[in-house]
């Protein structure tokens, strides 16, 4: 593996048992260190199941898959790395949507009951909760006495959010997690992101990479470095943020209505024109038509 990847792809394809085409064809990507990226594409394209193949959640045995420099189907392949100082980090965190609907997690058990009954040891917890759990508690505003079966799907993202992030990551992968978080929550959410991402470059033990899959691109502005579409399985597009050039300014001073009652919001430079122009691309290509 190639040095400062997080995510090596080579020749990746996969079908699953039950259908008779592929879903992924022969994917080639290199992801490195200290990247946010974007996995787009239209409905069907294939990014849960090729995250959840990143995440050793779905075996796939055809090509090749490193994580980290290792291979998560791999016996003997472990999820945890120890640091320098002792602490404990986890290699690969894929979160899915599904979570919120598990039977084990709605049921009349509080927040900490949950989190301890997944193996934190108390002790452990209480060193955790003095700093990261705690800020993450803090801007995703859970209440450790919340009971699950109590919350909202948004609140119950928020649990799972915190249980996921409470170990640093280096590889982190998030399937469309944030789609009924409310707008402050994500906006938190982004800004830690970016700040674990933006401290792996003074550590390199701690240096990560994310890969977020979403429909919603409001926010996201200068939040990413690197945009990869997927069609039909295979790699339709791929481009730095850096190559992106917006032509009008958005500023805070338009945002809000002014004395008079008018509302005044700038055009957003959004990613959602761009890839709304590439999803009727694709649905043309699909149907056989010219583009
Ligand atoms: N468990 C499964 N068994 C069989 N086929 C599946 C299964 N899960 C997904 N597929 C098929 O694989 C293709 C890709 O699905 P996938 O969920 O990866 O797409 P996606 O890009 O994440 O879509 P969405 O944006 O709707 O979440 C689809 O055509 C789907 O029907």
């Amino acid at each position: 593996m190639s040095e400062g990847l997080a995510i090596e792809v080579k020749d990746l394809s996969y079908k699953y048992p039950i259908n008779d085409v592929k879903t992924l064809h022969s994917i080639n990507l290199q992801i490195p260190y200290n990247t946010i990226n974007l996995l787009l594409g239209s409905n069907g394209s294939g990014k849960t199941t090729f995250l959840k193949i990143l995440g050793g959640k779905t075996l796939c045995l055809n090509g090749d898959v490193l994580i980290d420099k290792s291979n998560p189907f791999a016996n003997g392949f472990r999820n945890t790395i120890t640091l320098s100082d002792g602490s404990e980090i986890n290699k690969v965190c894929y979160f899915g949507t599904d979570w919120v609907r598990s039977e084990f997690i709605n049921r009349d058990i509080t927040v900490l009951e949950l989190i301890t009954s997944l193996g934190y040891r108390k002790e452990n917890l209480e060193h955790e909760f003095t700093k990261r759990g705690n800020y993450l508690m803090d801007i995703l505003e859970v209440d450790m006495g919340w009971r699950m079966h109590m919350l909202s799907d948004g609140q119950k993202r928020r649990v799972q959010l915190i249980m996921g992030l409470l170990k640093p990551f280096k590889i982190l992968l998030l399937d469309e997690i944030t789609i009924d978080l409310d707008v402050v929550a994500r906006f938190k959410l982004f800004e830690f992101l970016k700040f674990e991402v933006a401290q792996g470059l003074q550590n390199p033990e701690r240096q990560c990479c994310i890969v977020y899959c979403t429909h919603i691109f409001d926010g996201l502005n200068s939040w990413y470095d690197r945009v990869i579409h997927l069609h039909r399985g295979e790699i339709e597009g791929d481009f730095d943020y850096s190559s992106i050039v917006y032509v009008d300014e958005e500023s805070e001073e338009n945002i809000d209505a002014d004395d008079t009652g008018v509302v005044r919001i700038s055009k957003s430079s959004s990613l959602h024109p761009l890839v709304l122009k590439w999803l009727l691309k694709d649905q043309r290509k699909n149907k056989g038509l010219s583009i």
